[in-house]
């Protein structure tokens, strides 16, 4: 598919709000107050409640806290911030793949099954086939000591209990899918012979191949040049176009996402400070940290954001972001700002309408 490019999808969704007609449609009424009410949703996949996560070590660290956000089928969701702001973390804890020494709270539902909690060997049958991901190094997560072909078979083999044959050539299938010409030839290559770019492409079609009804991205553009970067969106966007997988997009990367989400989430030191779609939250951000973000990119004239994230284990007394915020006032150093949902924006900030 041919990505979206900025202005097609800023255009598309400006228009949808300047068309009376749609304004006043009844049937969009009712979904909008729908949207806005998450209990009568019917078509939720994922539904992260009031997570907090910590690490137990010499001290301890609460990594996550009072993450809250829902993913609708085939829906894609951002979630985007600065480096330890805690995005790994989330998906590990939907994968259920964190390490012992970690303390998890809240609720993850899929499907409406609690996953925190789930023996091991439920959740083994949901890992890979239904709730997919693909690792934050590519090079890392693909096995060096054996063949593309085979790593992307074992899910079939684990999951489906597919014989060997059927297995390969559903393999075969999937690269060709992927656009890879020499199809055959690819399944016998290993990890160490390919470009980042292709072990990119292998790991998306190795996480696809069970067609999962989600799939986490960590940082999948991460150490790919502009070429891949792009070759990556447009796998990405055929993904949701043809299988209508929901997707949750991890990226520091706010062009990026900007491109392929539905919404984005906006985290900052272990918390969301915001969550909104593509076109409002770069016309509109409400969180002075969006605005920091967006104003940081080279199009909006490259202005940092002054000072720096603080460490997890030694936060700021009321809101996380105040030492940082131009607009600070007395109450953001006091007291800590609970998220809102204010009609379709959902911001945690005091000074924000
Ligand atoms: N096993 C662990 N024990 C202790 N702290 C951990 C552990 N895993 C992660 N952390 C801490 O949790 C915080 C969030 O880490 P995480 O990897 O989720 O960040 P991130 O937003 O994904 O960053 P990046 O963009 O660099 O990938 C970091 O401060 C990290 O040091
Ligand atoms: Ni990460």
């Amino acid at each position: 598919m041919k990505p979206h490019s900025r202005s097609t999808l800023l255009e598309r969704n400006k228009s949808l709000e300047r068309n009376p007609l749609l304004e006043r449609n009844p049937l969009l009424e009712r979904n909008k107050s729908l949207e806005r009410n998450p209990l009568l949703e019917r078509n939720v996949l994922l539904e992260v409640r009031d997570l907090e996560v910590s690490f137990q070590g010499l001290e301890t660290v609460n990594v996550l806290s009072g993450i809250s956000f829902l993913i609708k089928d085939s829906e894609t969701l951002a979630l985007v911030g600065e480096t330890g702001c805690g995005k790994s973390v989330v998906a590990h804890t939907i994968m259920n793949l964190l390490p012992p020494e970690s303390r998890v709270k809240g609720n993850i539902e899929f499907r409406g099954k609690n996953l925190l909690g789930m023996h091991e060997r439920e959740m083994a049958k949901i890992r890979g086939k239904e709730i997919a991901i693909i690792f934050q190094n590519p090079s890392i997560a693909l096995n060096p000591v054996y063949s593309i072909g085979h790593q992307l078979a074992e899910p079939i083999y684990v999951h489906q209990r597919e014989k060997k044959k059927t297995a390969l050539s559903r393999v075969a299938l999937a690269l060709k899918r992927m656009g890879f010409a020499n199809f055959s030839e690819c399944m016998n290559y290993y990890p160490s012979w390919c470009s980042g770019g292709m072990n990119q492409r292998f790991l998306i079609a190795a996480s696809t191949i069970l067609n999962p009804a989600l799939l986490i991205a960590d940082e999948p553009s991460k150490g790919l040049d502009k070429k891949c970067i792009v070759e990556l969106e447009a796998e990405l966007g055929n993904l949701k176009m043809e299988r209508n997988s929901a997707l949750l997009l991890i990226s520091h990367d706010l062009e990026f996402v900007q491109r392929l989400a539905d919404r984005i989430a906006v985290m900052y030191a272990g918390e969301i400070v915001e969550i909104a779609d593509p076109s409002s939250l770069f016309e509109n951000p409400l969180h002075p940290y969006t605005r920091g973000l967006l104003n940081s990119l080279p199009e909006k004239g490259f202005i940092p954001i002054p000072g720096f994230s603080p460490s997890l284990s030694s936060l700021p007394s009321g809101c996380r972001f105040h030492p940082r915020c131009p607009l600070r006032e007395k109450r953001c150093t006091q007291i800590h700002p609970e998220i809102k949902e204010t009609g379709q924006r959902t911001v945690r900030c005091f000074l924000s309408p």
